[in-house]
């Protein structure tokens, strides 16, 4: 199957600054994050990849097509949602996104409809000046939305965003790499990323430095599991786990390698003395990326 989207060996200089360093990675329906980072060169990869900047050297493709050759039919079927979005204040929702509808050439009351869905239904008629700035981070996706794009790039989109918005937004890219989408989504908001985006690009000025689901980068990166566990006692417990850290509410807290970790809950729950209530917590994303940035430096 042809990737949505294919960038290789990818470079991007902005005269003396190398934005993207020989990047090369391939996209298939999903949502995948990318994070990293300010300066990363997560913006400079997705202006490449809308065709609004040419690569210095490598090959990008969406949708089988060169974004950046005069003829890119693809760029239709792709939606974008900037990190900084701007409207005229003047216009009403409605207003703006029928504008956005004629200039891509889509059915303007259809769009219409995705106000709703983005929770901007009863605004609609209001001036986008009047907007709050999640408000307008909605009508900014609903624009990115407008004729159910193949392949979406949202640039920091939860910015902005209260917390209830934030899931509704989610559910959203949920349903459209569902649906057979492309997702990338570039943020710095780690934690909630995580068990959302299928794939996770970790970018490191201008490089690379990881590309996987959250299990393989935790296969890769190797990093200790936590067990937080209370005793009936509420003493630190089990002989061969260390000390233990407090970890607040009774409870303590061990870290123990991935590959002993079976073998570890197997002793403590079959013990003569278990546990009274036991979490196992893997490492975060944002652990990973700290992991692997820390990697990265070491090896330069
Ligand atoms: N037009 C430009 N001219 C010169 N330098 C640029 C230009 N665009 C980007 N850069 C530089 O390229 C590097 C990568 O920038 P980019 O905006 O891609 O990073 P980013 O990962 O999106 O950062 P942020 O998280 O802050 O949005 C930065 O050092 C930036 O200053």
């Amino acid at each position: 199957m042809k990737h949505a989207i294919a960038l290789s060996g990818v470079t991007k200089r902005f005269g003396a600054v190398e934005a993207v360093r020989d990047v090369s990675f391939a996209l298939s329906p999903g949502a995948v994050a990318l994070v990293g980072h300010n300066g990363a060169g997560k913006t400079t990869m997705m202006k490449m990849m809308l065709g609004l900047i040419r690569p210095t050297q490598g090959t990008v493709s969406v949708l089988g097509e060169n974004p950046a050759a005069g003829q890119f039919q693809a760029r239709r079927r792709l939606g974008y949602l900037p990190e900084n979005v701007s409207f005229n204040a003047a216009l009403t929702g409605r207003e703006t996104l029928a504008f956005y509808a004629r200039l891509k050439g889509e059915p303007v009351r259809q769009s219409l409809d995705l106000l709703d869905k983005v929770g901007l239904g009863a605004a609609a008629s209001r001036r986008v000046g009047t907007y709050s700035k999640g408000m307008r981070q909605r009508l900014g996706l609903a624009q990115a939305l407008i004729g159910q794009p193949a392949v979406l790039l949202l640039d920091e989109p939860t910015t902005g965003l209260d917390p209830a918005l934030r899931l509704s937004f989610y559910e959203i890219v949920r349903e459209l790499a569902a649906g057979g989408a492309t997702v990338l989504l570039s943020s710095h908001a780690l934690s909630e990323l995580e068990e959302r985006a299928e794939r996770v690009i970790i970018m490191d000025r201008g490089r690379m430095v990881a590309d996987g689901s959250l299990d393989e980068l935790r296969r890769i990166a190797r990093l200790p599991v936590r067990l937080r566990m209370r005793t009936a006692d509420g003493q630190p417990a089990a002989a061969g786990l260390g000390p233990g850290r407090p970890a607040g509410d009774g409870a303590f807290e061990y870290e123990v390698q991935p590959e002993r970790k079976m073998e570890t809950l197997g002793s403590l729950l079959c013990g003569g003395c278990p546990p009274a209530d036991l979490d196992v917590i893997p490492p975060s994303l944002d652990e990973l990326y700290a992991h692997f940035l820390r990697e990265r430096q070491s090896a330069a």
